[in-house]
Order: C-alpha cells, then sequence, then structure tokens
C-alpha cells in the first residue's frame, strides 16, 4: 500500500530551511555561554514531563509542569543580559556573522611566534599577565567583562597591556583569531580544591576559564615569572622558552590544521 505524502511546495521547503537556519544561528550564539546548561536542563524537564504524562504519574506530572511555567517566566529576568546582546547584534547585523576567525597556518604559527616573543618579554621584566586563546568554544561571556579593543596581536602590545599601574594591566586579555579583543576581562575561578595552594587567583582564574570552554590560557607569574599554560582544566606548569612553543604550536596550529585537513576533506568528497 502507498503512503501518500502531502504536497510539498517551494514554500514548504524554504520554510524549513529558514528554520533550520535560524536553529542553527541561535546554536552558534548560545554555544560555550551559559545559556546552553539552561537549554540542556529544559530538554531533560521536558523529556520527563512527556515521560510522566505517558506513564500516567499524575502528581509528578503537575510538579514538572508547574516547573516548566515558573522556567518560562525566570528565563527572561535571569538571562536579561544575553537577550539584550542578541538583540543588539541582530540589530547591527551581526547575528549572521561568523563567531569565531579560524586561522591558517601561516596566521597560526605568526601568532604562536608573537605570543612566544611577548610572554619572554614578559617574563625577563617579571610582568605578570594572563592571556587568553578563544578555540572553538565561544567565550564571548568573559570577552564582555573587560574593555573591547581590536589590535593585531603583538609580541609589544601584548607587553604593552600587561605593564603595572595601567588601566588594562588588570585581569586577562583575550585573543580570538589574530586578534586581541579584549582586555581586564574577569575570569571564573577554578572550584578544584585539589589546586596547590600556592597557587593564587591570576593561576585560579587561568584554569577556570580552561575548565569551562575548550580555550588555552597562559599565565606569566608576576612573582616567579614561571610560565604556565592551562587547557582543559589542567596546568602545565614551568614552561621554558621552547617548551612553551612547542605546547603552543601544539594546541593552535596543530588543532587548527586538522580542523582544515577535515574541513578539506568534506568539500572533497
Ligand atoms: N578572576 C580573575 N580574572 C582575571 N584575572 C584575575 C582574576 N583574579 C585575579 N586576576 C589577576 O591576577 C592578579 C592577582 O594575581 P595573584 O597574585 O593573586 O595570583 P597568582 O596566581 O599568585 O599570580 P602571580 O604569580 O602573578 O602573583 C590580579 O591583579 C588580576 O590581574
Amino acid at each position: 500500500m502507498l503512503v501518500k505524502l502531502p504536497d510539498i511546495t517551494i514554500i514548504n521547503i524554504l520554510d524549513i530551511l529558514v528554520v533550520a537556519l535560524l536553529i542553527y544561528k541561535l546554536t552558534q550564539l548560545i554555544r560555550g555561554t551559559r545559556a546552553v546548561q539552561l537549554i540542556k536542563g529544559l530538554v531533560v524537564l521536558l523529556v520527563a514531563t512527556t515521560v510522566t504524562d505517558w506513564l500516567k504519574l499524575y502528581t509528578i506530572n503537575w510538579i514538572l509542569k508547574n516547573i516548566k511555567t515558573m522556567v518560562v517566566v525566570a528565563i527572561p529576568i535571569v538571562f536579561q543580559p544575553e537577550l539584550r546582546r542578541a538583540l543588539e547584534q541582530l540589530g547591527r547585523g551581526k547575528f549572521f556573522a561568523r563567531p569565531l576567525d579560524f586561522l591558517g597556518e601561516e596566521e597560526a604559527e605568526r601568532l604562536v611566534n608573537e605570543l612566544v616573543r611577548g610572554i619572554e618579554m614578559l617574563v625577563r621584566d617579571k610582568i605578570g599577565a594572563l592571556i587568553v586563546i578563544e578555540r572553538k568554544t565561544g567565550i564571548k561571556d568573559y570577552i564582555e567583562t573587560g574593555i573591547k579593543i581590536d589590535g593585531l596581536v603583538s609580541a609589544e602590545f601584548l607587553v604593552n597591556l600587561f605593564v603595572p599601574k595601567t588601566p588594562l594591566h588588570d585581569g586577562a586579555a583575550i585573543i580570538r583569531g589574530e586578534r586581541l579583543v579584549a582586555a581586564g576581562c574577569f575570569l571564573p575561578l577554578t572550584e578544584n580544591p585539589y589546586v596547590s595552594k600556592e597557587l593564587g587567583t591570576r593561576h585560579r582564574a587561568a584554569l577556570g576559564i580552561s575548565e569551562q570552554s575548550d580555550a588555552v590560557a597562559i599565565v606569566v607569574s608576576e612573582e616567579t615569572g614561571i610560565v604556565s599554560i592551562a587547557v582543559e582544566g589542567k596546568l602545565t606548569r614551568n614552561l621554558g622558552g621552547t617548551a612553551t612553543k612547542e605546547k603552543l604550536l601544539d594546541l593552535l596550529v596543530a588543532k587548527n590544521n586538522r580542523q582544515m585537513a577535515f574541513w578539506n576533506r568534506r568539500s572533497e568528497d
């Protein structure tokens, strides 16, 4: 027996494509922000409500339905800053811009060279610094806690930012692609109870951002001049010039190339 499909018109296809594009853009917009946790929670709540309804667990179902209503009312209040930002971006036409600038091999190598040169200068002058490099997870929640700047990364620019007593030296500088996009940013501190008591808030902030995202955080200690790199909640300490360069090349260039290779492979299929 043949199942008769409903008539599908070009308009229907266009309708579906526009909705798909909007959902895709929305996921890109919230990727790496605290809204992701909320969406996960909502999905769990929706599934639980449907399952309890299906199993005829009336009391639990009544409670879950009421929680759902409360959550829907609470969202605009709790996420007011994010919603305002999204609407602003929509107004400025940034909603459809690419959220991340992925680098080619040459640009990534240039970035690493400038970083390493800058770190050497910071170490030499014992200037404390916290530099975060955004990767796939968007960290704009944290970028917006600082002062926005937009300049090509160079060693001199980096050192200048962290000179003590200058307005932007406190907090973290954030790099997106080849550009320094913000300075003086406030990062979340790690809540890991096993972190050595010797480590102060600069190192804890580096660990914190590496737990919350896939960003790479570089710390130059003001006290000791020691260079450390935090990735995925782990801090590698006492990195010399060569080790710093190798680690950054591994984290930024090799990953990028793998990503590019995957992309090229997909487009050649
Ligand atoms: N949450 C945070 N986000 C970003 N930067 C922070 C944060 N907390 C502290 N910092 C930075 O760390 C500096 C203080 O570092 P502190 O001496 O406490 O840390 P430390 O890990 O011992 O580093 P150092 O070895 O350089 O002294 C602050 O001046 C500020 O620039």
